[in-house]
Formats: C-alpha cells, sequence, structure tokens
C-alpha cells in the first residue's frame, strides 16, 4: 500500500482479494478465513479492491462516522474511480454514485417517485402469483428429488415488479422467458461480474475480446431499455408523478442532459431489481432450508380465499416475517461490501486515530458489520430472527436504531440512504407470503449451497423443491 497509509491497521494480503477467482471459496468464506481474523480486532484493514488500494471499515461506530461526514468520504463511484471499465459504461454517473449538487439534482428529481406510498401493491402479488406459479410448473417437469433452478424465474419477477412498479412498462419478463431485455442483460451480468475484472477493472484498457463484446452489449442494453421505456409511457399525462414522469420532465426541461437520463434510468432499472432478486433468492434458501420457520409463517397469514389482496398493513404488523426479512438482511446483506467513498480531505477515524489521507477509497463490508461479535454479541454469526424483538413495532424501531449506530446497513443510511428500501421490503414480503401460501419448499437432498464468490451477494445456482399445497 501507499507509504502515507495508516501504519495502526493491518493489510490484507492482494492475494485474499483474487480468491473469488482461483478457489472454490465463496465470499461469506473469504470473508471468514481471511479477513475478519483482522478487522475484527482493528476495525477497519488495507484491502485491495477495484484496482487499488482502499480502507475497508467494519466496526460499526467507525461505518456511522463515516455515513455522517459525507463531505470528509464523498461518493465516488465508477464512473470517477474507473472511468475507462465496462463497470463504469453499464452504470453511468447516477443517483447513486454523484456526489454533492450533481446528485442532488439526481436525488430532487427521483425521491418523490420512489417514495410514494400508492404502490400499485396488487400489481406486485399479481407479479408474486405468476412467479409461484412458474416455478411450481417447472418442478412438475423434473424427476422426483430434483429442485427448480430458482434464480432466473426471480429475476424475471424483480424486472417485471421494477419495471411495473416504477417505470409505468411491462418488459413482458413473466409472459416470456426471452424478451429483449431480459436476455442483453443476463449476457451482460456474466461479464461484468467477473470477480478478476472487479479486484483488476484496469485490465478493461487492454483490446480483451470479451471485454470489448461486452461494451457492445452495455450500448445495446441501455437503447433497449430507454426505447422500451419511452414507446411505453409515451401517452402518461402531463402531470403525471410517476418516477419515470418525474424523469422525463427532468430532461424535457433541461435539469438533466440526455445522458444523465440514460444513466439514471438504467440505475433504477439494475438496483431496483437485482438487489430484490438476491434477497429473494436467499429468503428462498433460507426458508428451504427450515421448513418450522416457513409453518410459523404461514400460521401468521389466512387468506379468505386463493385470489384475496395481501393486506401490506397485516404485513408490516407481523413479527415472524418482519424478524425474518431483517435476518436474512442483517447475515446476507445482497450488497455485501462498498468502496466508493473517497476522502476529500486528509482526515483521522475513530478513537484509535486511523489516519486517512486525501484522495483514498474508504468504504465497508456491511458483511462485517452485520457479523460483528462486539456489536451482535457472540452468536453474531448465527440466523436467529429473535434477536429482533417481540413485536413488529420493536422490530422497526431496533431497525432504525442499529441502522443509525452503523450495525444494520443492507440500505446503507443517513442522507444517502437507499431511496427504494420501502418498495424493495414489500416487494419481499409480498413474494415471501405468496409462495407460502401456495407452496412447502425443501433444498435437494444433500445440496451444499455456496454463495456468489463476489459482487452482489446470494446463493448460486440455488435449486428448490416446491410441493404444491391445497387451495384454501
Ligand atoms: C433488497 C433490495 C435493496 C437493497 C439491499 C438496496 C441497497 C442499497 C444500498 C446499500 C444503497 C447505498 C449505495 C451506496 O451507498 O453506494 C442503495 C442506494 C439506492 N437505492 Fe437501493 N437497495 C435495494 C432496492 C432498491 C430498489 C427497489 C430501488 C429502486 C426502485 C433502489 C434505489 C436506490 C437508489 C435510487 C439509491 C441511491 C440513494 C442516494 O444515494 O441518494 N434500491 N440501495
Amino acid at each position: 500500500p501507499p507509504s502515507n497509509f495508516p501504519r495502526n491497521i493491518p493489510t490484507i494480503p492482494i492475494w485474499v482479494s483474487l480468491l473469488g477467482f482461483f478457489t472454490n471459496l465463496d465470499q461469506l468464506e473469504i470473508y471468514a478465513q481471511y479477513i475478519k481474523p483482522s478487522i475484527a480486532v482493528h476495525g477497519a484493514v488495507i484491502y485491495f479492491f477495484g484496482g487499488r488500494w482502499n480502507i475497508l471499515v467494519q466496526r460499526p461506530e467507525l461505518l456511522s462516522e463515516v455515513l455522517k461526514h459525507e463531505d470528509v468520504y464523498a461518493k465516488s463511484g465508477n464512473q470517477k474511480k474507473i472511468p475507462y471499465s465496462v463497470l463504469a459504461a453499464f452504470t453511468g454517473d447516477n443517483v447513486i454514485s454523484a456526489h454533492g449538487e450533481t446528485w442532488k439534482s439526481y436525488r430532487t428529481v427521483m425521491q418523490p417517485g420512489l417514495q410514494r406510498q400508492d404502490f400499485d401493491f396488487k400489481g406486485i402479488q399479481k407479479n408474486a402469483g405468476k412467479l409461484v406459479g412458474l416455478m411450481i410448473e417447472a418442478q412438475r417437469k423434473l424427476p422426483v428429488g430434483k429442485g427448480v433452478m430458482v434464480n432466473p424465474f426471480i429475476q424475471r419477477f424483480a424486472m417485471q415488479t421494477l419495471g411495473e412498479t416504477v417505470l409505468g412498462t411491462d418488459f413482458k419478463t413473466l409472459d416470456s422467458d426471452t424478451p429483449p431485455i431480459h436476455t442483453i442483460h443476463s449476457q451482460l451480468k456474466a461479464q461484468i461480474f467477473k470477480p478478476l475484472y472487479l479486484v483488476a477493472p484496469f485490465l478493461d484498457k487492454f483490446p480483451i475480446e470479451s471485454r470489448q463484446k461486452a461494451r457492445v452489449l452495455v450500448h445495446e442494453f441501455e437503447n433497449e431499455l430507454v426505447t422500451t421505456v419511452l414507446e411505453q409511457t409515451k401517452d402518461f399525462p402531463e402531470d403525471d408523478d410517476r418516477l419515470i414522469s418525474l424523469m422525463k420532465r427532468a430532461r424535457a426541461d433541461g435539469t438533466w442532459t440526455e445522458q444523465q437520463f440514460r444513466d439514471n434510468l438504467k440505475i433504477t432499472f439494475i438496483a431496483g431489481h437485482e438487489n430484490v432478486q438476491q434477497g429473494l433468492n436467499t429468503c428462498l434458501y433460507l426458508l428451504a432450508a427450515q421448513p418450522a420457520l416457513q409453518t410459523s409463517l404461514r400460521a401468521e397469514f389466512s387468506f379468505p380465499s386463493p385470489d384475496a389482496a395481501i393486506d401490506i398493513a397485516n404485513m408490516k404488523a407481523s413479527p415472524t416475517l418482519t424478524s425474518f426479512l431483517l435476518e436474512t438482511l442483517r447475515l446476507y446483506p445482497p450488497i455485501p461490501q462498498l468502496l466508493n467513498r473517497c476522502t476529500t480531505t486528509s482526515t483521522t477515524l475513530g478513537p484509535s486515530n486511523i489516519q486517512i489521507p486525501k484522495d483514498t477509497y474508504v468504504g465497508w463490508t456491511a458483511t462485517g458489520a452485520h457479523r460483528d461479535t462486539a456489536a451482535w454479541g457472540e452468536d453474531a454469526a448465527v440466523f436467529r430472527p429473535e434477536r429482533w424483538g417481540v413485536s413488529a413495532e420493536e422490530m422497526h424501531a431496533n431497525m432504525r436504531k442499529w441502522t443509525a449506530r452503523g450495525k444494520f446497513v443492507p440500505f446503507h443510511g443517513g442522507r444517502r440512504a437507499c431511496l427504494g428500501q420501502g418498495v424493495a421490503m414489500v416487494e419481499l414480503r409480498v413474494a415471501v407470503v405468496e409462495c407460502l401460501r401456495r407452496s412447502k419448499l425443501s433444498l435437494e437432498d444433500g445440496a451444499t449451497v455456496k454463495f456468489t464468490p463476489a459482487g452482489l451477494l446470494a446463493p448460486m445456482g440455488l435449486r428448490v423443491r416446491f410441493e404444491e399445497l391445497e387451495k384454501t
């Protein structure tokens, strides 16, 4: 690491960042074996990622300090950090990665559209119903004992729901498994999240054939997305207050440039479906592995008829469902690590005075903060929903308190907290309840589940068996 990096925290050897590439360890195993022993003691470590050395923080007190001082730890996304990379072309300059006045202009336009209270919950339920129907149908075609590969179905659900809920667009991903946006995006993702390029993005400076193809895919994806959304929303009324209409008005009145509109549309599509997708994958894994949990969740809901609408208020008040989701997001945060802040001045972090020079990338491991034994107790790595409290009210209060303290940060916190948290939680609640009301879930016998080696955190290639329940 550079000579001006802090001396009082350890350095994780560079090869640890490459383990996901040349071993079959998943990122939870890599964290537990190679990062935790140092970071748990010192609260932060020096860590190689994204082609540079960074300061990676775990201890919640340090993390909340970073989140609070946004002027010192300024957002600096891929477009600034690795502008030449395929990843930067994919995500562009957007509401998640921008800083200062540019970010404010993005957030001012988008916040009212994303934090509405009147989303189409019936639409989410309809999609969740289709998702479960597709998975049950796939199960019927499999030999006894085999399970359905759930990720492709969940991805289609997450894209469709995002499209209808916030972009006013029917991507048709639940009616066909090969709509263009789904196909291009799947091909692109296979390229983008290769661990080697996440760790060493400077390789994108070289004329590597697969990366050049990935760049072409990025353009195809952007054009397909923009064209589909604009076509489907062209007749929306002038004063419409859905997110997409607010974004189109910002483009038309010059608040945003054409590229800013495109980049923010892309990031809404990406962040709006992928994180939910990975979160739901993990939910199905944990449910399938714990039949008793399914029984208690099922007992919490009663449905007067198979088509009865799900009552969202009832779901929020449900302690078993709430604690299940919070505990899932704690142990398996879909965004497990982020290194996208850069110091605007030299600074000192925490009581042990970690001296950080100007222009240093700082980030955190949510995996680590969520499993920090000083913050969560000796059983921090154990799935124990009861830790959230007794009533749903108490659980929500704990969530807010623990987010403010930096110990529960799946949606991060402070001014830059996720704008889609409300929608995401509703999607997860509805999808979980729909799955349980229609089926019993189990893992294939002897299945060993591994998580992703890098990037978003989720079980890889998860197969779940669905046993259809009698309609009540
Ligand atoms: C389980 C699902 C989700 C998770 C775990 C999640 C997580 C996060 C995290 C960790 C951040 C902070 C990123 C950073 O600091 O660099 C973030 C920001 C953001 N998320 Fe989400 N997200 C989820 C769903 C969604 C959805 C469904 C949408 C939109 C429909 C969304 C829109 C956003 C936006 C716009 C921001 C930027 C906020 C800002 O900086 O002003 N997210 N999300």
